[in-house]
């Protein structure tokens, strides 16, 4: 019995403790993944009104979003004790850079005019979110599932309308090249690498609240997608 138990107990740590929540809120990892407007990109029937809503909202949530992995970044070079941590968060950060240039080129593909657009609540709320998250009193391992889980989601998400009988319109197979491609896929696998290593040795109360962070995520990249299809 005791072995048994020994046994499954190895199980569950070789798999990450990552993994064992994606599978206790799958349907909120589901939802944040292979939301109706990712898929209608897939199936070609994308609105592209949408596409333009989300494009514009974007730009403003990624501009929100440097600050937020420059903040991890600093505390990757503080708190990891790996030197790679750094480099790894470093990379994320200098893709930003090529993200920024690739929506203005977008923007101006799609006439969005991103110096006119307000940004709406889902986004609002999400940056207050991110805001709150790069308080010191967060734990690094909890910046670091929260960092993982908002990459992830897009690289799921696009990688989804690159997948094997898709009919993504040729125009947006940029945007999903963009998140999709097998270098951000091996860049999220490093990001949560270090997630799950800082909480091999967290205690219960900050894996609590890591789990918290990452539903909190993925509700947040729901009502994102959301917004996107104008709800
Ligand atoms: C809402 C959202 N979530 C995630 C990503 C990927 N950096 C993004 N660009 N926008």
């Amino acid at each position: 019995m005791i072995d048994e138990e020994a046994t499954s107990m190895e199980k569950l740590e070789k798999r990450g403790v990552i993994n064992t929540w994606i599978d206790k809120h799958r349907s909120i990892y589901t939802a944040a993944t292979r939301h109706a407007f990712v898929v209608s990109i897939r199936d070609g029937s994308v609105d592209l009104s949408s596409f333009r809503t989300w494009l514009g909202q974007d730009y403003l949530f990624v501009r929100g979003f440097v600050p937020f992995v420059a903040n991890v970044l600093i505390r990757a070079g503080k708190e990891s004790g790996e030197t790679s941590d750094m480099e790894v968060v470093l990379g994320g950060l200098a893709s930003l850079n090529d993200e920024i240039e690739w929506f203005k080129s977008e923007g101006a593909k799609w006439d969005v005019d991103f110096s006119t657009v307000v940004p709406q609540t889902a986004n609002l709320e999400y940056s207050r979110f991110l805001e709150a998250l790069m308080s010191s009193e967060v734990k690094y391992s909890v910046m670091m599932t929260a960092f993982w889980a908002i990459e992830a989601v897009y690289q799921e998400s696009f990688a989804h309308c690159l997948e094997d009988g898709n009919k993504t319109p040729t125009e947006l197979t940029g945007a999903c090249h963009r998140w999709g491609n097998d270098g951000f896929k091996q860049y999220c696998s490093s990001v949560k690498n270090i997630a799950e290593r800082c909480l091999e040795n967290a205690s219960g109360d900050v894996l609590a609240e890591a789990e918290d962070v990452l539903v909190r995520v993925l509700e947040h990249e729901v009502a994102f997608w959301e917004m996107s299809r104008g709800g």
